[in-house]
């Protein structure tokens, strides 16, 4: 059963998931749960050090580890990592967690909020690369959200604004 008091935020790097999400929460007195800070707190180790310690399959792991251990959660907003949509088992822990939000960005827009970022290992790929991951993953955030929100051109504020508008109708 979906749980209805949680919102889950999915979306690509820079869309806003962990900004919105914390501000989100705070406005409708939820719970806020980061899944990429979880890990980090769970490992106390930095998500560049995880993918070179353990490469992308051991921080996927550790993610859909920590996705599944939120299904007794709830009156919570979940920011999930870029990258939750990469395996397909997570699709349906998901939902089942509650409506999914994908927050679209566009590449030039995403770039923008990224530049000079160190911090997302799959950012620090060359620039073609970075486009069709974006691409590649575009139908699958599509095809596991509930409700899309174009987030370009638009504060962290708006954005929290029409979710909450989303989620009343
Ligand atoms: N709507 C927005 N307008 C302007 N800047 C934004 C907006 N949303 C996010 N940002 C900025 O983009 C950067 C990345 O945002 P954030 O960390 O929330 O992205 P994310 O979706 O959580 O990324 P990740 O998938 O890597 O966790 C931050 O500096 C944030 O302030
Ligand atoms: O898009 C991705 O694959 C990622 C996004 C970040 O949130 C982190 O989860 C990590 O840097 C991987
Ligand atoms: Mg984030």
């Amino acid at each position: 059963m979906q749980h209805m008091n949680n919102i889950v935020l999915i979306g690509f790097m820079g869309s806003g998931k962990s900004s919105v999400g914390k501000l989100l929460a705070e406005q409708t007195h939820r719970t806020y749960i980061d899944l990429d800070q979880k890990i980090e707190e769970d490992t106390g180790d930095t998500i560049p050090n995880i993918f070179k310690n353990e490469g992308e399959e051991g921080f996927r792991k550790r993610e859909t580890e920590v996705l599944r251990a939120l299904s007794s959660r709830e009156g919570t907003v979940i920011s999930t990592g870029g990258g939750i949509v990469e395996r397909k088992e997570n699709h349906d822990v998901l939902k089942e967690h509650g409506p999914v939000i994908y927050l679209h960005a566009s590449f030039e827009e995403i770039s923008a909020r990224l530049e000079d970022d160190e911090s997302r290992p799959l950012w620090s790929k060359p620039e073609v690369e970075r486009k069709n991951l974006l691409e590649k993953r575009l139908p699958v955030y599509k095809e596991c959200a509930d409700e899309l929100v174009n987030t370009d051109h638009k504060s962290i504020n708006d954005v929290v604004n029409e979710i909450e508008s989303l989620i009343k109708s």
